[in-house]
């Protein structure tokens, strides 16, 4: 890969058998970056202040000056961490949590941080910025650029700005494939991530839990083993990626599939999302990729809504695609 090396380097990076193109990494001046944030298209700006206020936010820092609350925490056994929507678990459905949520106060955090060993449980802590985190934190986000990433807001048109995502992870956590339903500029504090994109047009080779899974939104191809039998176009698909480290914010543009993780052997790492809701649907034809799939996740939950027990589902599908839409 011919990114700025500095920092890290390859043998850091998981193994993974598909190959990427690079997000252009740019300066924050160069009027290429709303270009491509214009084309919802990520990008890397570089030497943006946005979260410079939080530059300082290493462990200690963050041990004296995060209070005294309790704070979410997952914990898995593997290195992977991916999400699940408690909301969806239904009992008798057989899913079983790849992960523990914990509610864990800062100092035990990072003492487990610091002591961790190789084959040892992982921790990940996701915690939304909110009053709880002590008036230093409130202090230093209070002094993030809000200029910039407002000016992005108007200029592209955002919604409302909904939360603010802090992440604390252990070297080589891995958050899997997935996509969110809004904007997201992310911002990295310290340590090294590799982001991995896929656009919305691409949900074919990605093959996404269906919507009513607790994992709805999640990829079910296991990229460090992929099962190429179930999802043989999981070959084909066509990804880019970038490494962000301290002071860069990636634009992860809505419904774009990403899967990040924190380089291994690298240290610990901490991020900040500023998530926005997307902005106004404007519809031409044909359709973007990112509107199917929102029309698709509509089918799927007006098919449950009406049918009430998901393994009805893919009976209906069937029975309305096969020879008839199929060749
Ligand atoms: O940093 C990570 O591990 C995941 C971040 C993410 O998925 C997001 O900000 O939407
Ligand atoms: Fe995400």
């Amino acid at each position: 890969m011919a990114m700025d090396n500095k920092g890290w380097n390859a043998s850091q990076l998981r193994n993974c058998d598909l190959q990427f193109d690079e997000i252009p990494r740019l300066h924050h001046n160069d009027p290429k970056v709303d270009e491509l944030m214009s084309e919802n298209k990520p990008v890397v700006v570089l030497g943006s202040n946005l979260a410079k206020s939080a530059e300082k936010w290493d462990l200690d820092y963050l041990e004296r000056h995060m209070g005294e609350s309790d704070f979410t925490v997952f914990q898995s056994k593997s290195h992977k961490f991916k999400y699940y929507d408690d909301k969806k678990v239904t009992s008798g459905d057989g899913f079983v949590p790849p992960t523990k949520k914990l509610d864990m106060k800062l100092p035990e955090f990072i003492k487990r941080l610091r002591a961790w060993k190789k084959g040892e449980d992982r921790l990940y802590l996701q915690q939304g910025l909110n009053n709880t985190v002590g008036p230093a934190i409130v202090h230093d986000f209070l002094n993030f650029d809000w200029n910039f990433c407002t000016g992005k807001q108007s200029k592209h048109n955002w919604g409302s700005l909904t939360s603010n995502l802090m992440l604390i992870g252990m070297e080589g956590n891995v958050t899997p494939c997935h996509y969110d339903e809004q904007e997201n500029l992310f911002a990295q504090v310290h340590g090294f991530k590799r982001c991995i994109l896929f656009p919305p047009d691409q949900f074919e080779c990605l093959y996404p839990h269906p919507v009513h899974h607790p994992h709805d939104r999640q990829s079910m191809v296991d990229f460090d083993r992929p099962d190429y039998n179930k999802f043989p176009k999981f070959r084909q698909a066509k990804g880019f990626e970038t490494v962000v480290g301290p002071g860069e914010v990636l634009y992860i543009p809505m419904y774009w599939w990403h899967h990040v993780e924190s380089l291994m052997q690298g240290s610990y790492t901490v991020s900040v999302n500023f998530w926005y809701k997307g902005g106004p649907v404007s519809v031409s034809y044909p359709l973007k990729g990112h509107q199917k799939v929102a029309v698709m996740r509509n089918v799927e939950k007006m098919l449950l809504d009406v049918l009430q027990d998901p393994k009805e589902i893919p009976v209906l599908l069937r029975a309305m695609v096969l020879g008839r839409y199929t060749e």
